[in-house]
């Protein structure tokens, strides 16, 4: 019957609006020729970031001017140019569980890296004051894995830590913000700081397609003067084509409609996982039921553990990931055993095969 997969990083790309993509790539081949024959910006065109500033600051609330835009071929490219002008003694802390890739690429480049663990509210605030970091990496509109959405009162407690010190940022990765359903979105953290505290990071990886690579940066201005005094010769990697493309993708509203097409979407197949799961593991799984993103965490009853679960898995022929790959200090506790259980690419009428699949996989 061939693999099926439960997997959290992948989009679904039946539903991606091709023929309105193509027709964007045609407009952008038509009006910016001379463009396409120059070395663009180093931050990307100014009318992709114009367009993207807006945007931002009609959904998230994100207060910046294109100028304060640096466009990049995905996150990690982007927090290396960050990372890559600080001091080496810089000392940064990231949430735990949390998203190891950046945890990996900050430890690569030799900082001083704590995981900071989370509590109900997301990233516990005394232990980011015991750690006292310079750069605080967090999730705050859909903590990544654990779904935690941060509520306003943490928000103003971070701020107000980092506005105690001119040495203190934080970087908020808003990925995953843009999927809700029924719950209330949130406004950016940095909507709410008012002393340049926050550089804000967004991604189209999640809404758009992964392969696209587009990810942008929001740097407030002390940081922008650092960034453009280091990279004034610099080449920006991302395709000028594509960029141009997602310009007129965002301006003709076919983005727009993409979203709220893809939030019915993924609310459907969503709650239909949820009722199959429930109905075959009944007591045997705790589901953390927070109604936003592409994936939800899910604890199983089972005597089985990590490394035997994900053997079973492939033998089942069934995509799934452990919370494993996000805890940034190695698995602790092995009483319990829980999965990042993605609904993207699973289409609708597999639902019942990969439950009945994980099902065997667990018992
Ligand atoms: C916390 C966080 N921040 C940013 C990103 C996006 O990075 P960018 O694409 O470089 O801009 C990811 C991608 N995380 C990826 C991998 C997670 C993992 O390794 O377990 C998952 O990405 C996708 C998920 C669904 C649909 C499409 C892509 C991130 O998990």
């Amino acid at each position: 019957e061939g693999w099926l997969s439960l997997s959290h990083m992948t989009a679904d790309v039946s539903m991606f609006p091709f023929k309105e993509w193509l027709k964007c790539q045609n407009k952008a081949v038509k009006n910016h020729k001379q463009e396409l024959s120059e070395i663009a910006h180093p931050q990307g065109p100014y009318i992709v970031r114009e367009t993207i500033a807006r945007m931002i600051a009609l959904t998230r609330g994100v207060m910046c001017e294109p100028e304060q835009i640096v466009i990049g071929t995905g996150t990690q490219p982007l927090i290396r140019q960050l990372m890559d002008v600080q001091r080496n003694d810089t000392r940064v802390a990231i949430e735990n569980p949390g998203y190891f890739r950046i945890y990996q690429l900050l430890k690569s480049m030799n900082y001083d890296v704590s995981p900071a663990p989370l509590d109900e509210k997301g990233i516990n605030i005394n232990k980011v004051e015991e750690i006292d970091p310079n750069f605080l990496f967090i999730t705050p509109s859909h903590q990544f894995p654990t779904g935690i959405i941060m509520p306003i009162s943490r928000r103003i407690e971070l701020l107000n830590w980092a506005a105690l010190s001119n040495d203190r940022y934080i970087v908020e990765d808003d990925y995953d913000s843009e999927f809700k359903y029924g719950t209330d979105n949130i406004p950016s953290l940095q909507s709410l700081d008012r002393n340049q505290r926050v550089i804000y990071t967004g991604t189209f990886s999640k809404t758009l397609l992964p392969g696209f690579r587009i990810s942008y940066m929001v740097l407030p201005p002390n940081l922008l003067r650092v960034y453009k005094k280091y990279y004034s010769s610099w080449i920006q990697g991302s395709n000028s084509f594509t960029l141009y493309t997602l310009h007129y993708f965002i301006k003709s509203e076919a983005y727009a409609r993409h979203i709220k097409r893809m939030n019915h979407h993924y609310e459907m197949k969503r709650k239909n996982l949820i009722k199959q799961l429930r109905l075959r593991f009944q007591d045997g799984i705790t589901i953390k039921n927070i109604p936003a993103g592409l994936h939800f965490l899910a604890e199983f009853k089972t005597e089985r553990g990590y490394e035997e679960i994900e053997a079973r898995a492939k033998q089942e022929q069934l995509e799934i990931y452990t919370i494993k790959r996000f805890m940034l200090k190695g698995v602790t506790e092995y009483n319990k055993l829980e999965l990042v259980i993605g609904f993207a690419s699973i289409q609708n009428e597999d639902i019942n095969e990969a439950v009945d699949r994980l099902y065997r996989i667990m018992k």
